[in-house]
């Protein structure tokens, strides 16, 4: 029985056009086939089918040029690209915009029907579903044009259920990234899991990604579903996958290859649909080199990369993103906003950021709630930050005096350690400016990164008892 399901098939094998034409109407839907892409843009004119699917190598105009032309023309007609791994990149690289649902060949017929219905049915809920407000994700900041090209990837792996595998630094926003993915896909009403390889001890880490049955070890007092079963339909987010143990890489190379896995202590198998989608801030080619990281796993999961760049290498972005983080503290704080000098703004566009956006999201967080204005400037900056452009390892002495007497002084129960330490730092700076100029202030207050004024006003809120100048 035809479900009125209408869908395209276009590629210049006759084998493939065959054993789609066959699986398709067996499922019920009204195949067309077309044997090259040329003709299809006028058919199109005519009528329009509910899916198209399309390889990518023909001759004459090929898969991604009829894609593009498609979604120009028809942006919300599905298409399914059906093309070898070892082609998509090139392929994903050649698309500019919008999304595609991907099928990888040599394909199962199942896989091929099912992708399609999927497709079909999206296209229908969402023509039916009331449109969403988009404010509700998590918005990802960046104008620097290395973050435009994490953008473009993830409109461009959009509606895809392709495996993707995030590289960058910790704290550059893998897991935003990844989550963004997710919201953009067909998988988007089902479960996003995430969940970071290094963090867990290391014998839990199979049972918290396959679950266990009763009694399967002391402690197991009952069933318990993992991190696969919880994200089944959905997306799976392993972080820190250089991470994982030896013995758990075999293990997830083959369910990504079955589909299927067996629970801790199980003897049934459980099926499961999950995109993968993992994230390192390791060189994984460099962990295969090594023998630490298996290299058919490498290979499943590098299918498509996205390098998310430090911090520091898009210093641009330092300003844009302060403000988000301060505007948003002032929102959960419920306080008034504030705003960064702009001596601050260019202070922090300097700075390394070894923590990256997460390092930038916590002063954030530290400087609305200690500066007491509604400017934010130099010396309302969190200490850490103090050190300039320093390398860690040059600070790390007085930092460890730091840590040591703050340690001291919390075992002695004592509270509000900021106002004693934050004068106290700045007293001594002051004092070691002071004395390195003679006693100047003008000159003292450019050592130190601040205006005269602020200077002037420091000594006396600090009631410092200091000769030179006025
Ligand atoms: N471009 C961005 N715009 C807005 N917020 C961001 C951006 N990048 C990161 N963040 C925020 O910074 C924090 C860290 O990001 P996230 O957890 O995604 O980083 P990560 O790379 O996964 O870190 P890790 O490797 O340490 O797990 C989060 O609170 C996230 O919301």
């Amino acid at each position: 029985m035809p479900t009125g399901e209408h869908v395209w098939v276009i590629d210049d094998d006759r084998s493939i056009r065959w054993v789609l034409e066959r699986a398709l109407s067996q499922a019920g839907m009204d195949v067309r086939s077309f044997e090259e892409g040329g003709s299809v843009m006028a058919a199109l004119e005519r009528e329009q089918p509910d899916a198209l699917l399309t390889d990518v190598r023909m001759p004459g105009i090929d898969g991604i040029e009829l894609l593009e032309q498609v979604r120009r023309r028809f942006p919300d007609l599905p298409v399914i690209i059906m093309t070898a791994h070892s082609d998509l990149d090139s392929a994903v690289a050649a698309y500019q915009g919008g999304a595609f649902e991907y099928l990888p060949k040599p394909f199962d017929v199942d896989e091929a029907v099912e992708l399609v219905r999927r497709a079909v049915q999206h296209r229908r809920s969402e023509a039916e579903a009331p449109v969403e407000p988009v404010t509700e994700a998590p918005e990802i900041i960046g104008e620097a044009p290395a973050m435009q090209e994490v953008f473009r990837a993830i409109g461009r792996l959009a509606r895809s259920h392709i495996t993707v595998l995030i590289n960058g630094e910790t704290g550059t926003g893998k897991e935003l990234v990844a989550h963004a993915l997710h919201r953009h896909s067909p998988r988007a009403a089902y479960p996003f899991i995430a969940l970071n390889m290094a963090a867990i001890p290391r014998d839990l880490l199979e049972s918290e990604l396959f679950g266990h049955e009763k009694g399967a070890f002391t402690g197991a007092t009952g069933m318990r579903r993992g991190r696969f079963e919880q994200a089944d339909g959905g997306t799976l987010f392993m972080d820190e996958i250089g991470d994982m143990p030896a013995e758990l890489q075999t293990r997830l190379l083959r369910v990504l290859a079955d589909g299927e896995f067996y629970r801790v202590g199980g003897h049934t198998s459980v099926k499961v649909d999950v995109r993968i989608i993992a994230a390192t801030h390791q060189n994984l080619e460099h962990l295969v080199a090594e023998g630490r990281f298996r290299e058919d796993l490498f290979h499943r999961l590098n299918v498509i990369r996205i390098h998310i760049p430090a911090l520091r290498e898009r210093r641009e972005d330092i300003p844009v993103l302060a403000r988000h983080f301060l505007d948003r503290a002032a929102r959960e704080l419920d306080m008034e906003p504030k705003v960064l000098r702009s001596e601050v703004a260019a202070y922090l566009s300097g700075l390394e950021w070894p923590g990256n956006v997460r390092q930038l999201e916590n002063a954030c967080r530290w400087m609305m709630v200690m500066a007491s204005g509604r400017e934010i400037h130099l010396d309302d900056l969190p200490p850490e930050l103090m050190g300039g452009t320093e390398t860690p390892a040059s600070g790390e002495d007085w930092l460890a005096s730091l840590r040591a007497w703050a340690d001291r002084h919390l075992a002695m129960g004592d509270q509000g350690l900021l106002t004693q330490a934050l004068p106290r730092f700045e007293q001594t700076l002051i004092e070691v400016a002071l004395a390195r100029t003679g006693g100047r202030r003008q000159d003292a207050a450019r050592l130190l990164g601040w205006g005269r004024n602020t200077l002037t006003r420091k000594i006396k809120e600090l009631d410092m008892d200091v000769g030179g100048e006025e």
